[in-house]
Formats: C-alpha cells, sequence, structure tokens
C-alpha cells in the first residue's frame, strides 16, 4: 500500500484530536478534520455527528486512511454509548468500505481489558510479566465493552472485506501523567504521533492490535506488535514519578482503585459530561 498522504481525524476537537492535530503534519499528512463540536481556528473542519451516514461518506470520500477518534471517552449510558461508539464506529467502517478507504487506525481503549487483574510480582507497579496482546478481553465499564466490539468490527470489516485496521489500546496519552497509575500506562503525546505514524505505515497490518504507551519503566503491557509496526517509543514516565508517589503515594495492591489494570474505570469510572 502506498504511504497515506491524506487522513481523516475523527475526534479532532477531542484532547488527542487537538495533540494530533499539532503533531501529524510534521510527518507529511494532509489532515481533513472531524467533530460533533466546531473546532476553532479551523473553518474547514467537518461538523458532524458520526450518527450521519451522509457526512461521514463525504467525509472519507478521496482520503487515504482514517484515524478513528471520536466518541463518548469515558463511562455512560448503555443507549448513549451505543449510539455514539457502536453504531457510530460501525456507520465510519460502512462509509470506509463503500468509499474504498483502505487503512482505519481505531483508538481503542486499555478499558478493554480493564477487568484484567493486575498481576503482581515483586512490585506491583511493575511487574515482572507484561500483559500480553492475546489476554483475554474484561472490559471494565460499557465504555470499555464498545472499545470491545470496536476491535471486533475492524477484525470483521478485514475478514469480510479487506479493510485493514490498527487498534491501539491506548493507555493514556495526555501532556503529562498526573496519576501514579498513569506513570504505567501513560503515552506521550510525541509517541502517540509516532505510533499513529507506525500504524498508518506498515505493510501488511490486516487487523492489528497493540498497546499504544511509552517506554514506562513501569510500564504494564506487551509493546511487541506495536513495535512490530515500526514503533519505536522514546519517551517515560518516569521523570514524573517523584513527584506523583510524594503526593499520592505508591499504588496499593489492597485498594480496590489499584487492583485491576482500569484502575478507577472499575470501581468509580469518570462519566461523560453530556
Ligand atoms: N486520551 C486518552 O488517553 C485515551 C483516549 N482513548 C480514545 O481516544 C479517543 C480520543 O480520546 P480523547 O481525545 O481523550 O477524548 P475526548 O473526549 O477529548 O474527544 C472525543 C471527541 O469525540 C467527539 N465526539 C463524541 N461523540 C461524537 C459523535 N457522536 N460524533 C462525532 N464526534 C463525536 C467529541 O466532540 C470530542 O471532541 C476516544 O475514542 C477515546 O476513547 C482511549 C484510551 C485513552
Ligand atoms: O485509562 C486512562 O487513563 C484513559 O483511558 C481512556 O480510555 C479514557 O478515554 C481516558 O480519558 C483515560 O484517561
Amino acid at each position: 500500500m502506498p504511504a497515506p498522504r491524506t487522513v481523516l481525524l475523527t475526534g479532532a476537537a477531542g484532547g488527542l484530536g487537538t495533540l494530533m492535530r499539532g503533531l501529524l503534519p510534521a510527518y507529511g499528512y494532509e489532515l481533513r478534520l472531524l467533530d460533533l463540536l466546531p473546532i476553532d481556528g479551523e473553518p474547514g473542519a467537518v461538523t458532524a455527528d458520526l450518527g450521519d451516514k451522509e457526512a461521514l461518506r463525504e467525509a472519507v470520500r478521496g482520503v487515504d486512511a482514517i484515524i478513528h477518534l471520536a466518541g463518548i471517552s469515558l463511562e455512560s449510558t448503555f443507549e448513549k454509548i451505543l449510539k455514539a461508539n457502536i453504531e457510530g464506529t460501525y456507520n465510519l467502517y460502512e462509509a470506509a468500505r463503500e468509499e474504498g478507504v483502505r487503512r482505519i487506525v481505531f483508538a481503542s481503549s486499555n478499558h478493554a481489558v480493564g477487568y484484567t487483574p493486575h498481576p503482581g510480582g515483586e512490585a506491583p507497579h511493575a511487574p515482572k510479566t507484561l500483559i500480553p496482546i492475546d489476554t483475554p478481553r474484561r472490559p471494565d465499564t460499557f465504555y470499555g465493552l464498545s472499545k470491545s466490539f470496536g476491535e471486533d468490527l475492524a477484525q470483521f470489516y478485514w475478514d469480510k472485506h479487506g479493510l485493514e485496521t490498527v487498534s491501539v489500546r491506548i493507555g493514556s496519552c495526555f501532556m503529562e501523567p498526573t496519576s501514579v497509575r498513569m506513570l504505567s500506562v501513560w503515552m506521550s503525546p510525541g509517541d502517540g504521533a509516532r505510533l499513529f505514524h507506525a500504524a498508518l505505515t506498515a505493510e501488511d497490518v490486516e487487523h492489528t492490535v497493540v498497546y499504544g504507551s511509552s517506554a514506562n519503566t513501569r510500564l504494564w503491557w506487551d509493546l511487541t506488535t506495536a513495535r512490530g509496526l515500526g514503533y519505536e517509543p522514546q519517551d517515560d514516565s518516569e521523570q514524573y514519578a517523584e513527584k506523583l508517589i510524594a503526593e499520592q503515594g505508591e499504588l496499593d495492591p489492597g485498594n480496590p482503585d489499584h487492583t485491576r489494570l482500569g484502575g478507577h474505570f472499575v470501581t468509580n469510572p469518570p462519566v461523560w459530561p453530556y
């Protein structure tokens, strides 16, 4: 497949979308932007709901690839998750299939495996055994369940229609980690752009599932499949460890918020505001 140049970025108004709008053009991509919300300073962005099939079809027409970030990124009611994340992702895949788009990079989440018990080990923050990519999925929320569905949808569209996907189980992609848990799952924005670029350009990905994190000292995930795409993480959250641990304490295997990989999404998930 020739390297994609024109890429549709859905969810472009959001946190990760804003970071990637800043970083991906340096890799030579021409971004087309889509979100439910208008984007300041981007009059050419498409303002559309993932429920609007016609708008999606028009938005994907002529692009080489799609990075699909749009949707509810926290916990919500099943009905809202169904509409935005499950039906919305299906609508996007159908539009891509109809318009002949060859590859999608799908923003999955660590919360697709959030109920997995922390593997423990000598130091709970840095297990001896990294979580393999083929660990059974155990969503921790309706949100995580929708990401699990998205990964199955991606596999189905590869098997049935030859539409390729890299599903990225993103840990936490923000400017800086803000919790002790994030020391293990953080993906720096720079590494996020490196991983999306690798996912857009690797040959013959079929449907590949990867964890998306930086090369953290306290990493939980096995990054082998991500590295297999050519991803070489450059960052490590450890520089933030001393400050965060002084403020919040070490992860405590006796604390219900810390015993499962999804952390507080398992016990008290943050709720989508609208
Ligand atoms: N930021 C992170 O650390 C992680 C993000 N992810 C996933 O990455 C994606 C982006 O995450 P964030 O930027 O943090 O989330 P965000 O909540 O900041 O952005 C999501 C964007 O999607 C848009 N959106 C929501 N429903 C829509 C609909 N029906 N139609 C069109 N647009 C819609 C929102 O307006 C928003 O701009 C999400 O799919 C999220 O689940 C996964 C794991 C971690
Ligand atoms: O686990 C985490 O930290 C992240 O996981 C996600 O899937 C959410 O979209 C993001 O808002 C969280 O911060």
